[in-house]
């Protein structure tokens, strides 16, 4: 498993850095198997796989359960989790009592929380203080779409870019171990990687980031509708999953399904009781 000096190292070597979000255990051993370097489980899983229209109803002990099943599927790879909506804002004590849960009870090698104020920057020196790395995200914060006004690109005008780089040079200061940057422009992204010493993992905010984030079930085009313009989608199982449902449907109305071959018999006809 990668630690965080191996991460620094992939920067510093030019090396990309691979990350996808996983929620459960199928998803968790795909990631593992294909050789990814880190997986998230992000708090998108809100959105993605429990149905809600954003990341604010997302609760710690969701964090923790679908956590645990990742863990359980892909226990040698570096795994981030996310803290949820508010789980970090009520105190410093509250915040640190919640972090801890999250990285204990998942087993997890980082947390990751969104934003830069003071407060998240106190907070993030003093996880890291205690042994729990921290990885940071800016740029898009979805916990904070109710604020910004829609899922949208950030870091579009000068002020804008200017805090950004900012921003990231403080989370860095305070001892985070990577930062996510997620929706600002190519251009951007590329000054702030070259600013820090920590490696940078982008979403929607272009090549020259040290690493790459999805959602793996924007890879897969699996239960999204519409997928953000900065996917790419490797696989259609909306399509291959539908299909396959349609064909057991029609093969058990036309008794195709269970064949012999499905089936379990008796070797002696003598022990079956007589129809009643
Ligand atoms: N399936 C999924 N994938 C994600 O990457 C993701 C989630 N869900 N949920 C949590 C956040 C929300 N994210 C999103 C969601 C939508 C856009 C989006 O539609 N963006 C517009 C850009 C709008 C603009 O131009 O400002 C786009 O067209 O991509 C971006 C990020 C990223 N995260
Ligand atoms: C979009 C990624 C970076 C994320 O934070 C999540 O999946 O929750």
């Amino acid at each position: 498993m990668l630690n965080v000096i191996d991460l620094r190292k992939m920067k510093a070597n030019k090396d990309k850095i691979t990350m996808v979000t996983a929620y459960d255990y199928p998803s968790a051993k795909h990631a593992e198997q294909s050789g990814i370097d880190m997986i998230l489980v992000g708090d998108s899983l809100g959105m993605v796989v429990l149905g809600y229209d954003s990341t604010v109803q997302v609760k710690v002990d969701d964090m923790i359960h679908h956590g645990k099943a990742v863990r359980r599927g892909s226990p040698n790879t570096f795994t981030v989790v996310d803290m949820p909506f508010m789980s970090y804002h009520l105190s410093l004590e509250d915040s640190l009592r919640n972090a801890a849960r999250i990285f204990q009870e998942t087993n997890a090698q980082a947390i990751k929380v969104e934003g830069a104020s003071d407060e998240i920057l106190i907070l993030i020196q003093r996880l890291s203080e205690a042994g729990i790395p921290v990885v940071a995200h800016l740029g898009l914060t979805p916990q904070s779409v109710n604020v910004l006004g829609g899922f949208k690109v950030q870091g579009k005008d000068k002020a804008q870019a200017k805090q950004l780089l900012a921003d990231a040079k403080k989370v860095t200061e305070h001892g985070a171990v990577a930062l996510v940057l997620e929706c600002i422009p190519k251009e951007l992204a590329e000054i702030i990687t070259d600013s820090i010493e920590i490696p940078t993992v982008g979403i929607g905010a272009g090549v020259n980031c040290d690493g790459q984030v999805l959602v793996y079930h924007d890879i897969m085009k699996y239960g999204v509708d519409r997928l953000p313009k900065f996917v790419n989608p490797y696989s259609d199982f909306n399509t291959i999953g539908r299909e396959a449902v349609s064909a057991y449907i029609s093969d058990v109305k036309q008794e195709r399904f269970p064949a012999d071959e499905h089936s379990f018999f008796i070797k002696d006809e003598r022990i079956l009781p007589e129809k009643e």
